[in-house]
């Protein structure tokens, strides 16, 4: 029998999961309930038949799998309303930053599995990077969170403790690439590209570029040097780029990022 998910919390997040587990068909549309206060600004996002609903409660009932997408600060309150419907057979399932398993189970009043799982936007397309914690979880429970991520991308299973450090680097991640590629699309225009021609030649070399690490399991330096020629172009604008500070300042602002969520 399919799960039956709850995703409670419909905004970029929460939609894209929706969008990801029915493009990869792991789940039907009708068996996902996502809810949010405002129901009218989440039509139209979504693919046709999933159900929405302003009712955490009656989402979370009717469902297997509850997959809380709020932001930080909106989570004590979604835990107390739901907190007396949950059931130990049911698999509690935060992508919320900074929400540790021990604060879900305390929330959760109940001794039901708990999981953390750090996805990114790219799950609406099935090319998500997701990282997943657990705590109280049989191996069945592990097995199926982890099968359903794995329709929408990679995951690796991770200790609790590194959660925020995977929030920075898979999450904050994608927009950090999409600077990246956005400094590109700039300067290509400047040298002669239009905006959308540039966009689709930096996208699809950082997605080939991307691709050769995971498809050969080297590593960047690797493949660096078989782009630099001697005394050519490539190894000019790299050391240039150094020079202002490139690596340094991408590192401070994993750094930052990071920071940030210890903060809060
Ligand atoms: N965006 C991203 O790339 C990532 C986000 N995250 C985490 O995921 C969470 C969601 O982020 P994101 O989707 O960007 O945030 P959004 O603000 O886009 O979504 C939050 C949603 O929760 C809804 N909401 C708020 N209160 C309630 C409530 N009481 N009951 C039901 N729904 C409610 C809001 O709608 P309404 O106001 O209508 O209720 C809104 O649609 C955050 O904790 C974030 O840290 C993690 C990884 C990546
Ligand atoms: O910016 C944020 O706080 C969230 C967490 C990771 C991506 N977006």
């Amino acid at each position: 029998m399919n799960s039956k998910i709850a995703i409670i919390g419909g905004g970029n997040l929460g939609t894209a999961i929706a969008q990801g587990l029915i493009k990869s068909d792991f789940s039907i549309p009708s068996d996902i309930i996502i809810t949010k206060r405002n129901i009218s600004s989440l039509k139209g996002e979504l693919p046709a038949g999933v159900k929405v609903s302003d009712d955490n409660v009656k989402a979370v009932v009717a469902s297997n799998i509850i997959i809380l997408a709020v932001k930080p600060f909106q989570i004590a309150g979604v835990m107390e309303a739901i907190a007396p419907v949950l059931t130990k057979k049911q698999v509690l399932v935060s992508v919320i930053t900074g929400v540790t398993l021990s604060d879900l189970k305390e929330m959760a009043k109940i001794d039901l599995p708990v999981f953390r799982a750090m996805p990114n936007t790219a799950v609406a397309i099935e090319q998500s990077m997701t990282c997943v914690s657990s705590d109280n979880a049989s191996d069945k429970q592990v097995q199926l969170v982890t099968r359903m991520f794995s329709t929408v991308g990679k995951v690796v299973t991770i200790d609790d403790k590194l959660m925020d450090a995977a929030t920075v680097l898979g999450a904050c991640g994608t927009a950090y690439a999409m600077r990246y590629i956005r400094a590109n699309i700039q300067a290509g225009i400047e040298i002669g590209f239009d905006a959308k021609t540039a966009n689709l030649i930096a996208a699809q070399t950082v997605k080939g570029a991307a691709e050769l690490l995971l498809k050969n399991g080297s590593h960047p330096e690797q493949e660096i040097d078989k782009v630099t020629t001697p005394k050519g172009c490539t190894i000019v604008g790299l050391n240039e780029m150094e020079h202002r500070g490139f690596s340094s300042s991408l590192i401070r602002g994993v750094i930052a990022s990071y920071k940030k969520i210890a903060k809060d």
